[in-house]
């Protein structure tokens, strides 16, 4: 024998009925079954809306009533053919008229007593058990109509009645043996010896259920509901979250508490005594597999699931009064619970100098002046520091028996929250080892919640939310290679890659679940205006774990807020050079903050775009190799003008060209003034450890003084044009030694330099061509030959994977 209960939602409409009863049709005349039912959705609360407005003397509960019959009639009508309707019309009038009276009486006296409520409630399930058990007969399924109120016995709290087993045992299984046919039983309800009608409280048709269960010493209980099971999580708040397909009683219990309301623990105590599993299943998905409840936890993770509970306020109890004072605890306790403060989580330091206790929001302010009055001769005289509530805080709770006498559970949960920058102003564990609690600021919640689902649950999944600023030349190429490589990543490396804000220097724009990839282009007039420090707000609110800051831009102002994003444990990979090329103390104070924060600061792209020049530094100078000389053409640019000069165009021309295959800077001046070069062999200076201040690179500039100031880089290019000749008669000198032109940077002894050289063709740069890049480091291992890193170092491509792989490598860092 099954004991089968669909909700409120299951059985909300006429459709949803029709797959409660394929469900049923299925299982019918294939095992023993009996059937439990709710009030059509939505009903219960509608008959209380009517008896609240009856008790207010007013007439409106006259239109809910009528719009109740109507409802239940049409179902009925439908369900039933018309040649059977007859008993089931007549059920449902002769309720409603019973209904009308009862809110007439309630409209009159003014009054709703539990005892009157309970029987206004009892119609619901009265009414669609009736219905429901006509629409099945009307299938060829024998059924019987049973009212709850003769076989389940309960004492008379109106409201939350607790049932006596003894004689609800007897009398159900006295019902079931003498009885035919599929019991279709009202849920919810019951009644004292009196023949008064009761309700079993909060989940009551779940307890129905779990009640017949018990007595009838049945193999299982179903409670088909709307969702496929207990989640992992919250969906709503962890997108990720998934079906447990197994729980222990006392891990659904412990979940269900904390904010899982798949079911409610007290409606599992009948089933959970008589160890009878109990099966979540989704009726709009009845091919899920739902989640098994029953005594065994099964095997797994480490924990179950993760749950929360929002709108949770602090009280603080502080001072030396507390110490080594017995009964202390006594009157705090006992305070609260004379003016029936119910406490969620308690916490004290060994120290005995604080008591922290989460409780609801709602009872904050009374909790603390009824604290305060218990202590007043205390807080006056200074042995207790006045009570501190911190309102917005958020429980959250890891939940599972493998945690228990297995080291490793606090651990990860406080490490993912640590690093994901949520602070934690309380903790609880019980020794059973079922659930750590940790009490955070209520803004935090959802980012812990999938911080905490990541660490347990997807440890090798992982998703990364990406702020792009910059959707230039780079920023889009790096959309679109994200785009290309999705599918891959997620399949074959466990990673997702979201990016939901989007900036340039004009407009910014935010997609709460990640921009489609494939359509998305740079934000435009139709967004919002840029503003960056909006732009890094909205970033925090969002608040997402694993967020990342990509900054494509040139722009310093844009690097001048590194310190403030690092600050907030958001990790930040860039191209843009600024940051680190800036004041010495700026490029350390950037490195250390990234470090004290635990969060990554990548920027492989700095020099030499996608080849592997910085990462190689710093593995060098970690395995303590010493740099001695860096020799070095670190312009993709650069290389390219000079190379392509040789093929007889004029300067000019080949410099529009290395812009227009995006080997140049947003302004190609920054590439031929060397600045970009002095800034890539500074930053290379900074990486093998050498204090270099700007002032301490020798720059030689290739730009024509009148074009310096030229106002934009249209009239810097038409300003050039005048300058051909002197490039060309550079390279026929060089040419006429059997030299070419290479724009280098060198770094040797502290002092750095920077420009054009004419070099034979012994040198190693001699053979260079396009935006080709070379770097020699001569270090104390690498010293008879140097280690050499050559390829292109400049467009769109080579630049955009660079910035790719700092990503995905700022998304393994956290795994
Ligand atoms: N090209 C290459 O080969 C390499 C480039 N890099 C670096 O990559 C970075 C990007 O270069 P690239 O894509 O060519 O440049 P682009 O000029 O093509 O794009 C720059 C982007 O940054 C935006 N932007 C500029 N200032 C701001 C600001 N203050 N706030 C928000 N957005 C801003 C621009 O917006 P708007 O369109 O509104 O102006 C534009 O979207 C540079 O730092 C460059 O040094 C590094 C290695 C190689
Ligand atoms: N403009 C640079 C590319 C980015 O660093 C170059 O020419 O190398």
């Amino acid at each position: 024998m099954k004991i089968i209960k669909f909700g409120g939602s299951s059985i909300a409409n006429y459709e949803n009925i029709q797959k409660v009863f394929s469900i049923v049709e299925q299982k019918s005349g294939k095992e023993a079954f009996a059937l439990v039912f709710s009030a059509f959705g939505g009903v219960t609360e509608q008959l209380l809306q009517c008896a609240n407005i009856a008790q207010q003397s007013e007439e409106s509960y006259h239109t809910i009533l009528q719009e109740l019959e109507k409802r239940h009639l049409e179902i009925a009508k439908k369900l039933v053919p018309v040649q059977q309707q007859s008993t089931a019309l007549t059920f449902v009038k002769v309720r409603f008229n019973e209904l009308g009276d009862l809110f007439h009486g309630i409209y009159l006296i003014k009054e709703c007593s539990n005892r009157t409520m309970d029987y206004v409630l009892s119609f619901g399930e009265r009414l669609s058990n009736f219905i429901l058990a006509a629409g099945l007969q009307a299938k060829g399924i024998s059924t019987t109509y049973v009212d709850a109120r003769d076989l389940v016995k309960t004492d008379g709290r109106f409201g939350h009645a607790k049932v006596n087993f003894k004689s609800t045992n007897k009398l159900i299984q006295s019902y079931f043996e003498k009885h035919e046919g599929i019991k279709v039983i009202t849920g919810f309800i019951g009644s004292t010896d009196k023949g008064e009608t009761t309700t079993v409280g909060r989940s009551g048709s779940d307890y129905t259920a779990s009640i017949f269960a018990a007595a009838l010493g049945a193999e299982q209980v179903e409670i088909w509901t709307d969702v496929s099971g207990v989640m992992t999580a919250d969906p709503r708040l962890v997108y990720t979250a998934f079906t447990i397909p197994q729980l222990s009683y006392n891990e659904a219990m412990e979940l269900s508490h904390f904010g899982a309301k798949v079911v409610f623990p007290a409606t599992m105590q009948p089933a959970m005594k008589e160890d009878i599993p109990i099966y979540i299943k989704n009726t709009f998905k009845p091919e899920e597999e739902g989640t098994r409840i029953s005594k065994e936890s099964g095997e797994g993770k480490i924990i179950k699931g993760i749950s929360s509970m929002d709108n949770i306020s602090i009280l603080n109890v502080q001072g030396p009064g507390l110490v080594e004072v017995v009964g202390v605890s006594q009157r705090f306790f006992g305070t609260l619970a004379n003016n029936g403060i119910n406490i969620i989580l308690i916490s004290q330091a060994s120290s005995e100098h604080s008591i922290c206790v989460a409780i609801a929001s709602k009872d904050a302010s009374r909790a603390k002046s009824v604290i305060e009055e218990e202590f007043r001769y205390e807080i006056q005289s200074g042995e207790m520091a006045e009570i501190e509530v911190v309102p917005d805080m958020a429980v959250i709770a890891v939940v599972g028996e493998n945690m228990q006498h297995n080291p490793g559970a606090s651990g990860r949960m406080f490490q993912a929250l640590g690093r994901n920058n949520v602070n934690v102003a309380a903790i609880a564990q019980g020794s059973s080892e079922l659930n750590i609690s940790a009490v955070i600021t209520q803004a935090d919640l959802q980012k812990a919640l999938n911080a905490l689902h990541e660490a347990f649950f997807l440890s090798d999944y992982k998703v990364l939310h990406v702020f792009l600023v910059g959707v230039g030349l780079i920023g889009k190429a790096l959309t679109k290679m994200i785009n290309n490589q999705l599918g891959k990543l997620q399949e074959e490396n466990m990673l997702d890659i979201q990016i939901h804000g989007m900036a340039n220097s004009r407009y910014m724009k935010f997609h709460e679940d990640g921009f489609d990839l494939a359509t998305v282009g740079p934000p435009d007039e139709n967004d919002e205006p840029m503003d960056m420090g909006k732009f890094i707000g909205t970033m925090t609110e969002m608040n997402f774990s694993n967020s990342v800051f990509v900054d494509c831009t040139a722009s310093q102002d844009v690097a001048d807020i590194y310190e403030q994003i690092l600050d907030s444990k958001v990790g930040i990979v860039t191209p843009n050079k600024k940051a680190n090329s800036g004041p010495l103390d700026t490029y350390k104070k950037l490195k250390k903050l990234a470090g004290q924060r635990g969060v990554r600061f990548f920027y492989e792209t700095n020099v030499a775009a996608g080849l592997p020049v910085i990462n190689t530094l710093q593995d060098l100078m970690l395995s303590g190799d010493h740099v001695h000389r860096i020799e070095a053409v670190l312009s993709g640019s650069m290389n390219y003008i000079f190379s392509e000069l040789e093929k007889g165009m004029p300067f000019s021309e080949v410099v529009a060209q290395a812009k227009e295959k995006g080997y140049t800077e947003p302004d190609p001046r920054d590439d031929l003034s060397g600045m970009d070069v002095a800034r890539k062999i500074l930053i290379l200076g900074r990486e093998a450890g050498q204090d270099l201040h700007f002032e301490d690179v020798d720059i030689q500039s290739m730009v024509p003084e009148d074009c310096e100031d030229a106002a934009s880089v249209p009239e810097f290019f038409e300003k050039l044009q005048k300058h051909d000749g002197h490039f060309q008669q550079l390279l026929d000198e060089a040419k006429a030694k059997g030299e070419k032109l290479r724009f280098m940077a060198t770094l040797e002894n502290g002092k750095a330099k920077v420009g054009l050289n004419s070099l034979d063709s012994e040198h190693p740069f001699y053979t260079l061509k396009g935006s080709d890049n070379m770097i020699l480091f001569t270090t104390e291992r690498y010293n008879d030959f140097p280690m050499i890193v050559r390829g292109p170092g400049a467009g769109a491509d080579v630049t955009a994977a660079g910035v790719f792989a700092d990503i995905i490598r700022l998304g393994n860092y956290s795994r």
